[in-house]
């Protein structure tokens, strides 16, 4: 899988608790890939925690910083990413996007409501009605998570490993470069 897919990088979209952190590391793995995530970098990089970031610059600026870190990190090759779950709402992130293959993680709202249920690290669903929120994001952000090149929908039961499989088994119909036999 990995030869076939001549170091192009694998992006990692959909909306928060979808695993995209999770299975993106297991993939790396599994690909002999390197891999980031750019919530993690984004982090790293201003020395505050994603909630922090947003008090301070709203989440206008949080996305600002966000386009930047995916410009630095398309640059790069051999790499599994997995990317904030907001990060399909500017239309210039697709051009970064599309230098690589992108697979949208599509989990039903109450597995991820229930991952997520005390989860206090994510600033969108700071709210009183988090799987109302989870839901509308979802609703609002579906047309553009449909962009992906691969659609993977997570069934009740996969482990990370399951879902991570059935990327790499998807993946071969999906290269932009198709190999010639
Ligand atoms: N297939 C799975 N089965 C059970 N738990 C899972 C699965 N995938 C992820 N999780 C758990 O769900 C939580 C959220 O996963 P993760 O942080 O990978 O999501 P994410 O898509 O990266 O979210 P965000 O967009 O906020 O970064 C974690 O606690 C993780 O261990
Ligand atoms: O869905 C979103 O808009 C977000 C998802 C997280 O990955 C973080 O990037 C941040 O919490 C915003
Ligand atoms: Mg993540």
């Amino acid at each position: 899988m990995s030869s076939l897919l001549q170091g192009v990088n694998l992006y990692l979209i959909g909306v928060m608790g979808v695993g995209k952190t999770t299975v993106g590391r297991l993939l790396a793995k599994e690909l002999g890939y390197g891999f980031v995530d750019t919530d993690n970098i984004i982090a790293q990089a201003t020395g505050e925690s994603i909630n922090q970031l947003f008090a301070q610059v709203g989440e206008a600026g949080f996305r600002q910083v966000e386009s930047d870190v995916l410009s630095q990190v398309c640059a790069f090759t051999r790499l599994t990413i997995a990317t904030g779950g907001g990060i399909v709402l500017r239309r210039e992130n697709w051009g970064y996007l599309h230098h690589g293959l992108i697979v949208w993680l599509d989990t039903p709202v109450e597995i991820i409501y229930s991952r997520l249920a005390e989860d206090t690290t994510r600033p969108l669903l700071q709210d009183a009605d988090p799987k109302g929120k989870l839901r509308s994001l979802l609703e609002q952000r579906t047309p553009l998570y449909s962009q992906a090149d691969l659609h993977i929908t997570e069934r009740e039961g996969d482990t990370p490993e399951d879902v991570a499989k059935r990327i790499l088994e998807g993946i071969p119909s999906v290269l932009k470069t198709q190999v010639s036999h």
